[in-house]
């Protein structure tokens, strides 16, 4: 399935408890020489003492098979699957981030209750303290960056268009600066109008993105932060736009968006066994 562009293999392992090691994952995830995805993701059955849970999802990044605590889009994706077999409004997914709720729009898209962002240095984290809403830190036309983590990392620079960042060249050094520990999600963005944000992503261990929903949420969450935009904004990516909210009432941070599903089908066992990735 993808959410704008934003691609998954989304493996149901409600009835499938075999081991899936990283190099599995980076495998499966290969785009020549397995399925090809941004994020590989998995359904697995609620815990007996967890009865809120309509199923608990895995996030894992195509690159490494690193676990990745949150994924928007791909959140929207299993809350799809699961609204469809159980013919229910609203679903509860159990995450690294806590239980989403999500539910569908008139319109057939899906919003995600993504929670609370959090804000402090410690929570993003960064190596040393810092006022988040302006980290001390330049990498070529970057500097400045806000932290937000949404379940994940994210370092989001104002930038005038950006379309003149060259962004895979400088993704991977913010991502692997040693101010963030667990690495970085990288947004770079451009405040169209208080209602409407242009942004681009480089992903943690998994490169240019077409778009992230955490990004999203982070992206709008800075931008309000630094007083740049309304609470509620469209946050146009390379594969389109979501619609964020930052819930004043409870400070939870709400995506809209579309699901797309593009083929199903069974993975080959040997695909399943721990091989090696290719290079
Ligand atoms: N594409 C995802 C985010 C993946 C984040 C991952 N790259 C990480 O390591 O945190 C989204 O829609 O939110």
């Amino acid at each position: 399935m993808h959410g704008l562009g934003n691609d998954f293999v989304i493996v149901d392992r409600r009835a499938d408890a075999r081991p899936l090691p990283p190099e599995t994952i980076a495998a499966v995830s290969h785009r020549r020489t397995g399925v090809g995805c941004d994020q590989f993701i998995t359904i697995e059955p609620p815990a007996a003492d967890d009865p809120a849970a309509d199923a608990v999802m895995g996030i894992f990044n195509g690159d490494d098979g690193s676990p990745a605590g949150a994924c928007g889009n791909a959140t929207r994706c299993v809350a799809d699957i699961l609204m469809r077999e159980t013919g229910k409004d609203t679903v509860a997914i159990r995450t690294a981030a806590g239980l989403l709720t999500a539910w569908r729009e008139d319109d057939g898209q899906v919003t995600v209750d993504m929670g609370e962002p959090r804000l402090d240095w410690q929570a993003i984290p960064l190596s040393t303290e810092q006022d988040t809403l302006s980290i001390d830190l330049t990498v070529g036309p970057l500097s400045r960056p806000v932290g937000v983590n949404m379940g994940n990392p994210h370092a989001v620079f104002f930038v005038p268009a950006v379309a003149s960042i060259d962004l895979p060249a400088l993704g991977p050094q913010v991502e692997r600066h040693p101010l963030f520990p667990e690495r970085t999600n990288v947004e770079i963005v451009q405040i169209l109008d208080r209602r409407s944000l242009r942004m681009r992503v480089w992903e943690r261990a998994a490169g240019i993105t077409q778009a992230c929903g955490s990004g999203a949420c982070a992206v709008a969450v800075a931008a309000v932060r630094r007083g740049l935009a309304e609470r509620r904004v469209t946050v146009t990516l390379d594969g389109g736009p979501l619609v964020i909210e930052w819930r004043e009432a409870d400070g939870h941070v709400l995506m809209t968006g579309p699901v797309a599903m593009s083929f199903s089908g069974t993975l080959d066992a040997a695909l399943l066994s721990p091989i090696q990735a290719a290079p």
